[in-house]
């Protein structure tokens, strides 16, 4: 059994990977932690876990991490960069849900999280987590930065556009200038009270924010350029809240070049994630929603080219708890351990 530890259980992607987890047949869960609520037992904070959970939260302090074989951060930004090393010093495989170890350039983290990357070396070790574009790299590594929950739906989205294995090295869309209209449910914002999450905020209301610049944008154009092996990558993302408590929705919209006018998308989509147990492209025409992934790892993409035009949209959904964030993290934590990436992995969404 993988002995696993959680820091930060008491928020949404810490339950959310203790849902997952106390599923996992090859996973034993031995430490979760909070600051705020040590000594009390989990399942009297999330009585779903009644039945399923039976230990107590300690504090990051008394909970014996490195004797675990992997710890997960479901915590703010900044937690896991201070206790990695340490943890990795005892052999301890890390899975961070933040951002400390996304994005590779420390100026770029600095300028982006407004603090400085205290462990620059441990940064270069980290492997981006995102199995669908980096699976051999996850199997060997001891960190993982998992992939944010917008960044996820996007790369997704858009890399059998930009893969030289998808195009044959052609460019079939014009990178520069790429779109993302995206939305996400209230629990993407976590679980600590903030007015914009207040239910007579949040619902019966849609807005965007952060147009100006979010901290989204550089881990997605970091990404679509590692995919695309070039740098000519320019995208505008527009993130969204709506009111629902889970789900992204991201709408795409690229522009063929010339060289991408007579290729079948659905096809090299289908072709792209036809080994992909989490990816689903749906019939062409389809409208995806996010409750069909509701609860569960999966990520449903459907292509539109309205009027046969030169502009391609690109629908993709997702659950920001699951595929977003703790699913993925279950999901790399397979690999990371030799077992089939599936494992634990297996619910259908619930739907309605
Ligand atoms: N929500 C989402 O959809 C997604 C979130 N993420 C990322 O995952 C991380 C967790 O998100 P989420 O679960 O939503 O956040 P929450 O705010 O819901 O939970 C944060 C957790 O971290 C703990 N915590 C806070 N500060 C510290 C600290 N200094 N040391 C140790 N523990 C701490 C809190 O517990 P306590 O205060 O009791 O110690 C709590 O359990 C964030 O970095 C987020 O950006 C990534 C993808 C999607
Ligand atoms: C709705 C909402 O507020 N969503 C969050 C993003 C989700 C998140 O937790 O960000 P990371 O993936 O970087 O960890 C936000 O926009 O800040």
């Amino acid at each position: 059994m993988i002995k696993v530890g959680i820091v930060g259980g008491t928020g949404y992607t810490g339950v959310e990977l203790l849902r997952l987890l106390a599923q996992h047949p090859d996973v034993k869960i031995v430490a979760i932690t909070s600051r705020t609520e040590a000594g009390l037992p989990v399942a009297e904070l999330f009585p779903s876990l009644r039945g399923h959970i039976d230990l107590k939260f300690s504090t990051p302090n008394d909970a014996k991490l490195t004797e675990c074989d992997a710890v997960f951060f479901a915590t703010p930004h900044g937690v896991a960069m201070a206790q990695a090393k340490e943890l990795l010093a005892a052999g301890v495989k890390v899975l961070d849900l933040a951002a400390d170890f996304r994005l590779k350039d420390v100026k770029e983290f600095a300028k982006w999280y407004g603090m400085e990357h205290g462990c620059p070396e441990i940064l270069a070790q980290a492997v981006y987590g995102l199995p669908e574009i980096n699976r051999e790299a996850i199997k060997k590594a001891q960190i993982v930065g998992l992939a944010g929950c917008y960044p996820t739906s996007v790369q997704l989205g858009l890399a059998p556009l930009l893969s030289p294995a998808s195009t044959g090295g052609k460019q079939l869309i014009d990178g520069n200038h790429i779109i993302s209209d995206s939305k996400s449910g209230t629990s993407g914002a976590g679980r600590k009270a903030e007015i914009g999450t207040l239910l007579s905020e949040a619902s019966d209301n849609f807005k965007a924010y952060s147009v100006k610049g979010h901290r989204h944008l550089p881990e997605i154009v970091q990404g679509l350029k590692a995919i695309a092996g070039h740098d000519q990558i320019g995208l505008t993302f527009v993130p969204h809240l709506t009111p629902m408590v889970r789900g992204i929705h991201s709408t795409l919209y690229v522009r063929l070049t010339e060289a991408g006018m007579d290729v079948d998308y659905q096809k090299l989509y289908e072709t792209f994630y036809q080994d992909e147990p989490f990816v689903d492209v749906m019939p062409a025409g389809s409208h995806p929603e996010t409750r069909s992934v509701r609860g569960s790892n999966g990520l449903r993409i459907a292509i539109h080219r309205p009027g046969n035009g030169d502009t391609l949209v690109i629908l993709v959904v997702e659950d920001n708890l699951v595929k977003g964030a703790s699913g993925q993290g279950v999901q790399c934590m397979n690999l990371m351990f030799g077992l089939p990436e599936t494992t634990g992995l297996t619910q259908i969404a619930l739907s309605p």
